[in-house]
């Protein structure tokens, strides 16, 4: 696809030259613009593409190239400015779903604006287009659908997965993410409208951890939903139908992971998201032996908790071992939490996992999850079914147990009543309450609460986001504890080392990445997460982690191993700037971005800054 020379054009298709389509162009005497470019679609059509189009911000010359004259009004505007005019109309929207809209609006006209202006705003804009608002975009997603985005996979296609995955216009996919809309947040069961998540959670991958666009790929698969709202909602967009279970739902989940690697090799990652806990454990074991998998409700959010119960002991005292750990919900979130922690107090007290699991309590409707109740438990609450007389209810267990950190995710909102963060209170000096369920409506308690009724003492941590609070005069910062922390680092790592497995110590090695970047300075102010202002840069550090881990588990395939894994990671990252190509010495034998692509770096005469123009590539440049 790569094009060299001079610019021309064929039946509409131009062929770069002096400056290619997805940039702008800034040359002047001293710095030469690119000698190579890439074909787009020109006149209207390229202004109907979102990859591509830059609106008003085409060049002159871009505009004669591409046959866009008269096509747009006469100015020509800078990407910073139409950045800001984005933001001041997305803030004239009052409410949430507007705004979400809005942002889908723009994802779909104008790519690169679209994600420039999240990442640099990404504090203000992740609650618009991740929890809590996504999830009321699910909620009515039918009523709000305007173009849709992902692919679509339902009981109708099965037998022709294959031909559904070739229809996707991109062909080099490194991350998909897939949800059959069973569990959608806290929220339950959405069915095809869990789409949302899909899209939201690789908007994410680009902007907070810079895996290019054209390499995402959202996916919902649709088996009916038992949701009657839903099947009665006259503008449902899925399957009218109860869902398929057993048999006909295994066969369809196998023809997936069949053809996505068929079609795309054994490098693509396949994130599993918001399935039922039924499902959920059930596919992740299938699959993680012999395909790249992961699930982020299992081990994305048991990374973000570890990390963030690692950072709140420095300000608690002790290790993970001094102290007892009660998780309220035994689904995947809270029993994959359970298990990471019980293999980091493995790994840090070389004892067995079996003996770490005995500092982890569960709660689930039943109570307290003990010995006694072993016959009915589901083998996977079985392994904390410690020996204690019954208790009936999450106070109870409170007072029981005593834990350090209660740490909520059954998605029951406001279940962490003023008793109970009051018991917790007068058994530690610092409670930790982690209320993780998602969206703020399932939360198990707010900030304020969770201030206000420890006193000021607790280190709180919630799934979705909450505003500072002031209590006594005193600021108090609540973290989120959300696997947004994770795993687009996570899989940054992943692509960068060419993993072919995913396996506990990476999502290990993930969570320690990211404990070691909260400073003394953050525990001070009782942050145990940096900043989402510098969430790429956490990312970056995690992919590293990440990376590393896999190259020492040889279980990487991209060769040879990079010497600065974060210098590496961060020179991989898309970004949605326009570039500025600062060509030191003009390399006359590069002509074309295929060449570059495969030309040694030490051969690479042409250091360039910026790596907007890796985008379209399938694998990393170093930018030197
Ligand atoms: O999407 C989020 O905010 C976190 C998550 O995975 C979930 O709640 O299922
Ligand atoms: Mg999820």
């Amino acid at each position: 696809m790569a094009a060299s020379g001079k610019g021309n054009s064929q039946n509409g298709v131009v062929t770069g030259g002096v400056e290619d389509a997805y940039g702008e162009d800034r040359a002047t005497e001293d710095q030469p613009v690119t000698p190579w470019a890439v074909c787009v679609a020109s006149g209207h059509s390229l202004l109907r593409d979102p990859r591509h189009n830059k609106g008003l911000s085409f060049t002159e010359k871009e505009r004669d190239a591409h046959y866009l004259r008269g096509l747009l009004p006469p100015v020509v505007l800078s990407q910073d400015l139409q950045e800001k005019r984005l933001l001041q109309n997305v803030r004239q929207f009052e409410v949430p779903l507007q705004r979400y809209m809005a942002l889908m609006d723009l994802q779909e006209r104008n790519e690169r604006l679209f994600y420039k202006l999240l990442i640099d705003n990404v504090e203000e804009l992740l609650p618009v287009v991740y929890t809590p608002t996504v999830g009321e975009a699910c909620q009515k997603y039918g009523s709000i659908f305007r173009r849709p985005q992902g692919l679509y996979i339902s009981l109708k296609e099965k037998g022709r997965i294959l031909e559904v995955l070739r229809n996707w216009p991109e062909k080099s996919i490194q991350v998909i993410v897939v949800t059959d809309g069973e569990r959608i947040l806290g929220l339950g069961d959405l069915g095809c409208q869990g789409m949302g998540i899909p899209v939201g959670k690789l908007a994410l991958y680009t902007a907070l951890g810079g895996v290019r666009p054209s390499a995402c790929l959202p996916i919902t698969i649709d088996v009916g939903t038992n949701n009657e709202d839903l099947l009665k909602d006259e503008f449902y967009i899925g399957l009218k139908q109860r869902r398929a279970t057993g048999q006909e739902y295994s066969e369809l989940l196998d023809e997936f992971m069949t053809e996505v690697r068929q079609n795309y090799g054994q490098k693509v990652l396949v994130q599993f998201e918001d399935f039922a806990n039924h499902n959920a454990f059930t596919l992740l074991e299938k699959y993680r032996a012999n395909h790249l998998v992961f699930n982020d409700d299992i081990q994305g959010t048991a990374a973000v908790v570890l990390a963030g119960l690692i950072a709140a002991l420095k300000s608690v005292g002790g290790t993970l071992a001094d102290h007892a750990f009660l998780f309220f919900g035994a689904g995947v979130a809270g029993t994959g939490i359970a298990e990471l922690v019980a293999l980091e107090i493995s790994r840090q007290g070389k004892v067995s996992v079996e003996e770490a699991r005995q500092k982890i309590w569960l709660v689930d409707s039943k109570g307290l999850i003990v010995a006694s109740r072993n016959e009915t438990l589901q083998p996977f609450k079985k392994r904390y079914a410690h020996e204690h007389e019954p208790v009936k209810d999450l106070l109870g267990a409170v007072k029981a147990i005593r834990p350090t950190a209660l740490i909520g995710s059954a998605g029951v909102g406001r279940s962490f009543t003023k008793e109970v963060i009051e018991a917790m209170s007068s058994v530690n000096e610092r409670p930790i309450i982690l209320a993780l369920s998602n969206p703020t409506s399932q939360s198990e308690c707010t900030a304020e609460e969770a201030y206000t009724w420890s006193q000021g003492r607790a280190i709180f941590g919630s799934g979705s986001p909450f505003d500072p609070v002031k209590y006594n005069d005193k600021l108090f910062v609540p973290a989120q504890a959300n696997n947004a922390y994770i795993f687009p680092g996570f899989g940054l790592g992943v692509v960068i080392s060419g993993a072919v497995r995913v396996t506990d110590d990476m999502v290990l090695a993930a969570a320690e990445g990211l404990a070691d970047q909260v400073t003394p300075e953050h525990i001070d102010k009782g942050l145990i997460y940096p900043p989402f202002s510098i969430i790429r840069k956490i990312s970056a550090n995690i992919a590293a982690r990440v990376a590393a881990k896999a190259y020492n588990l040889g279980l990487a395939s991209q060769l040879p191993r990079p010497k600065d894994l974060v210098n590496y990671a961060e020179s991989c990252m898309y970004t949605p700037y326009l570039p500025i190509l600062q060509m030191k010495d003009n390399n006359a034998e590069l002509q074309t971005l295929d060449e570059l692509c495969t030309t040694p770096l030490e051969e690479l005469r042409m250091p360039i800054t910026v790596s907007t123009i890796v985008e379209p590539l399938c694998f990393p440049v170093i930018i030197v």
